[in-house]
């Protein structure tokens, strides 16, 4: 019976990265102050035992750090192991348990380059588990409830905290105290309560399948960094990241993405040496930049991130730039992801 049982639940892989749902306190009221990616993956998964009954689970702990220590080769390493892992025909989905801080790039970075339509489910947690309240053994019942589930496929990578199911292109880390952190200007695709989704949108931006984008032809990562905008700012920032190599920079402007007129002839000057200029805006509940609004991107030869936040933008020109060094080119990825 039990071996039936076995038989007909998803196989689902847990990669197992770090971050606040790894981490640790030294008491129970240590809600915020705790180390990070403490325990590991084995210990991670003995401590929601509920598991085994809603899919077959292992582990693999593919890193062992917080988010903010991401590095490009490391979002590399994990996104071939996922693409493996989602090639071989017994993994029917995907976790990844994450830092929050930079959960929302890993996300959209899988979304880009993965050639699957198996679920692949980001998920962290805002307290450690050793906290009062600690919110990682909901979270992650629920990841692997939605990557064993058959309806969340072909959807796009998902992320589940706070019992929503977000996009992993659209959501980001809006607030950093409370477990309701993570929210997208769009909405959440749906909810997971006891271990079943229910679905209501489903995202209209190229993803996946649907990508022309492939992280098995991927190797590299071209430098893109981003400057914020903000008053009296100088173009110092701009010029040094150039210098140092960057070859797109994200300017996290004001407002529409905005850009001081002590830093547009700098930006002028370095698009003009090769440098793409991406214009993106750093407003807290979603950014909205049109080409053209605020600045002539036209004659610039600027692109705009539309609605991608600064961190988006970086992880999609990054993505970009290893196919095309054109702007028109990099302005229609932009409109298309
Ligand atoms: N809530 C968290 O996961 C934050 C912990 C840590 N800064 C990280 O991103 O890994």
């Amino acid at each position: 019976k039990e071996a039936e049982q076995q038989q007909k639940l998803a196989n689902v892989v847990i990669l197992a990265t770090g971050g606040t749902i790894a981490g640790a306190g030294a008491s129970a009221a240590n809600s915020a102050t705790y180390q990070a990616a403490k325990m590991g993956i084995d210990k991670l998964i003995a401590g929601v035992p509920e598991l085994a009954d809603i899919a077959n689970v292992r582990g693999e702990q593919v890193m062992q750090i917080a988010s903010e220590s991401i590095s490009n080769d490391d979002l590399l390493k994990l996104a071939k192991r996922v693409a493996e892992l989602a090639d071989s025909s017994d993994v029917d989905g995907i976790v990844i348990t994450h830092g929050t801080d930079t959960l929302e790039e890993t996300a959209y970075f899988l979304n880009l380059v993965e050639k699957t339509d198996k679920p692949i489910v980001v998920v962290g947690s805002m307290r450690p588990g050793t906290a009062m309240s600690a919110d990682g053994m909901l979270n992650l019942y629920n990841a692997v409830a939605v990557a064993g589930d058959k309806q969340s496929r072909g959807k796009g990578v998902l992320v589940t905290l706070n019992d929503e199911i977000q996009s992993g292109r659209d959501v980001s880390k809006a607030v950093n105290i409370k477990t309701e952190a993570f929210k997208s200007a769009w909405g959440p695709m749906g909810m997971v309560v006891e271990g079943k989704s229910y679905w209501f949108r489903l995202p209209a931006k190229r993803h996946t399948l649907n990508s022309e984008f492939d992280i098995k032809q991927i190797s590299n990562l071209p430098q893109v960094d981003i400057a914020y905008g903000y008053g009296n700012v100088t173009d110092t920032a701009y010029k040094a990241l150039a210098q140092n190599g960057a070859k797109a920079l994200i300017h996290a402007g004001t407002g529409n993405g905005s850009v001081s007129s002590r830093v547009v002839p700098a930006l002028q000057e370095l698009r003009k040496n090769g440098v793409q200029i991406i214009r993106s805006s750093h407003v807290n509940q979603g950014g909205f930049v049109l080409r053209n609004a605020e600045q002539p991107d036209d004659k610039n030869d600027w692109v705009v991130a539309h609605d991608l936040n600064p961190q988006k933008a970086r992880i999609l020109a990054m993505v970009a730039m290893t196919k095309t060094q054109d702007s028109k080119e990099l302005q229609r990825i932009f409109w298309e992801y």
